[in-house]
Parts: structure tokens; C-alpha cells; sequence
């Protein structure tokens, strides 16, 4: 399958680099305004793939991206230390604004898989300027922030992150809600798993946990700037789901007409994720305290979309 990437810095490039080292794509396209680096991050993975699959990498102008079936956005800005996502919001937008055009012309038949942040409200604005449906233009939303908790969990409870069914719900950034009332490590929930196994969830944990996945990428960011591996290979997951029409459940982001009675609104639930995109999303079973934090995180991120359109 052929994949185009729009925005060749460190998100892009680490996706384009998990793609060919998992086998993930036939082809990647790189498209930046900056053409020398989308070119060089072409080049550069293009000699990875001896060590890995067989994947053609090259660099163009929007009219390369065309037989696209995924095209990946991850151009724009990104945070600096201590900024949050929303306040990249009217930055982003304007880069969109140029960026689908671009896209839709040249590859009409292709799926939107949206990266740069703040991911959810970028998606609504990739749905509205391309006029695809939604379950077509889908957001990596909380994709990363699931893989934290289950890193997290996992090393809590000594298995595998593999082993723990666990997600992330709502806006990709500060509002968002650990779902730990529906988190399994195997079949058992987590709790029970870990009074068995001698590791406890005491309220302490639960806190540790829940400021490791929330405060994440500030603290990472801090230490080196900005975050990438982690999405870039669940950039890669989603493609391939898609590629291979798995009916994945990943925790993504599309625009729902109402979501805990908050209308028109993106944020992340359990998705089926294959050939045609989204094809359902699952309400998992909440606490009463976390129904409320989804309904005040979609009310956080209606609220910035005030004034956008
Ligand atoms: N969804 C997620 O979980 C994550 C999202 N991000 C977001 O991804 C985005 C990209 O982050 P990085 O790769 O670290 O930034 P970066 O600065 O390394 O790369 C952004 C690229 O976009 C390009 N660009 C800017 N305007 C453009 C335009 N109009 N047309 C074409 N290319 C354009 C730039 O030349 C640059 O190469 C940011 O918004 C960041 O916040 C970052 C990490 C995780
Ligand atoms: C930067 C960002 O959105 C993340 O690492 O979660």
C-alpha cells in the first residue's frame, strides 16, 4: 500500500521509519514545504530497509501522493516545553488550511490519518476542508496515550503491556480519562490481578499512573524537545489495520454527531479500524467519576472550537 506523509519532521519521519521497519507500507511519500528535509528523511529510512522489509521511500511535491491509499498530517507546529496542545491550535489550522487542498487534489482516494495536535480538533478540521465522511478522516487521538497506560500497567504488574486491555479515552491532552474501571490485565480485572499478584493498585499507584500517561509529553519534551517514536509506531499500527482490514480496536478519534451529550465533536473511543476506516466505535463500560470526566473533556474540547468556524 502506498502512504503519503505530509509534514517530514519528527513525527512524520518516525512514522515513515516504523512503516518500513515493520512492513507496514510498499511505499511512503514524503511532502514538506521544506523540500531538502523531506528528501532527506526519505533517504535516510530508504537505508534502513535492507534490515527490514521491502519499501520504496521518496520525497515530492503534492502531485507524488497520488494512488495514495493513507496519507499521514503531521505538518505544523509543536509544543515547547510547558505549551499545551490547544494553544497550537489557530497555528495549525492555518497549515491545514493549505495542506488538504493539496492532498485532496492529488489523491482523492485517500484516507486521512491525522497527527498533528491538538489531534482531535485537527481532525474536525481535516473532516470539514476535505468533505470525506467520517469514518474516513480519522485522528491518531489517545492511540499514544493508551500505549503509556499500558506500558505503565504492564510494568506495575509485571506482564507484558501486550497483555493489558486498557484505554485512554476522550481529548488527546490534559482532559483526557485513564478508563481503569474497564482495564484487564488477561481476562481479570486489574485490580483483582494485581491483589494476586502481589501488586497492589492502591490510590498511590492509580496517581502515579494517571500524572505518567497525562504529563507524558511535557516531560518529554522537556528532556529532548519533542515526542516521536511512540507515535510513530502507532501511526504505523493504524495503517497497518487498515492496510490488512484488521477490525482493530484502537483507541481513535473521528467526528461522532453527539458523544456523553456533547454535539459534533472528536475525541477518542475504542475503535473497529480496517479497510473502510472507522466502522464502529464501542462506549466502554464507565464509572459514574469517569462518564463525568468523558462529558467534561468533549465540553473542554468543544469549548476551543468556538470562534473556528
Ligand atoms: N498525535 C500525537 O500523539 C502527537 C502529535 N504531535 C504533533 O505532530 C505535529 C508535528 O510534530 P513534529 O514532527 O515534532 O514537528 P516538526 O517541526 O519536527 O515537523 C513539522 C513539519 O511540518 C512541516 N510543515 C509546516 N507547515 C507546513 C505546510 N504548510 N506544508 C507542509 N509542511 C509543513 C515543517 O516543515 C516540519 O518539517 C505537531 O503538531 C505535534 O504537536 C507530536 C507528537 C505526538
Ligand atoms: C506531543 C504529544 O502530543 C504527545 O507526545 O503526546
Amino acid at each position: 500500500m502506498k502512504v503519503g506523509i505530509v509534514g517530514a519532521g519528527m513525527v512524520g519521519s518516525a512514522a515513515g521509519s516504523a512503516l518500513a521497519l515493520r512492513g507496514g507500507a510498499s511505499e511512503v511519500v514524503f511532502v514538506d514545504r521544506n523540500a531538502a528535509l523531506a528528501q532527506a528523511q526519505a533517504e535516510d529510512i530508504s537505508h534502513a530497509v535492507p534490515f527490514a522489509h521491502p519499501c520504496r521511500l521518496s520525497a515530492g511535491e503534492y502531485d507524488a501522493l497520488e494512488g495514495a491509499e493513507v496519507v499521514i498530517l503531521s505538518a505544523g507546529v509543536a509544543q515547547k516545553p510547558g505549551e499545551s496542545r490547544l494553544s497550537l491550535l489557530s497555528r495549525n489550522a492555518e497549515v491545514f488550511a493549505s495542506v488538504i487542498g493539496g492532498v485532496r487534489a492529488a489523491a482523492p482516494g485517500a484516507m486521512l490519518l491525522v497527527a498533528s495536535n491538538p489531534v482531535d480538533i485537527m481532525t474536525q478540521v481535516a473532516l470539514r476542508a476535505s468533505g470525506l465522511p467520517p469514518e474516513r478522516v480519522i485522528g491518531s487521538g489517545t492511540i499514544l496515550d493508551t500505549a503509556r497506560f499500558r506500558s505503565l500497567l504492564g510494568a506495575h504488574l509485571g506482564i507484558a503491556p501486550q497483555s493489558v486491555h486498557a484505554y485512554v479515552l476522550g481529548e488527546h491532552g490534559d482532559s483526557e480519562v485513564l478508563a481503569w474501571s474497564s482495564a484487564r490485565a488477561g481476562t481479570e480485572p486489574v485490580a483483582r490481578f494485581g491483589a494476586q499478584l502481589g501488586a497492589p493498585i492502591t490510590e498511590a499507584v492509580r496517581a502515579r499512573i494517571d500524572a505518567g500517561v497525562r504529563r507524558a509529553a511535557y516531560r518529554i519534551i522537556e528532556g529532548k524537545g519533542a515526542t516521536w517514536y511512540g507515535i510513530g509506531a502507532g501511526l504505523a499500527r493504524i495503517v497497518q489495520a487498515i492496510r490488512d482490514d484488521q477490525g482493530a480496536v484502537l483507541s481513535v478519534s473521528i467526528v461522532a454527531p453527539e458523544v456523553e451529550g456533547v454535539p459534533d465533536i472528536a475525541l477518542s473511543l475504542p475503535r473497529v479500524v480496517g479497510r473502510k476506516g472507522v466502522s464502529a466505535t464501542l462506549m466502554p463500560e464507565m464509572s459514574e467519576t469517569e462518564t463525568a470526566a468523558l462529558r467534561a473533556s468533549a465540553e473542554v474540547l468543544k469549548e476551543s472550537t468556538q470562534g473556528l468556524w
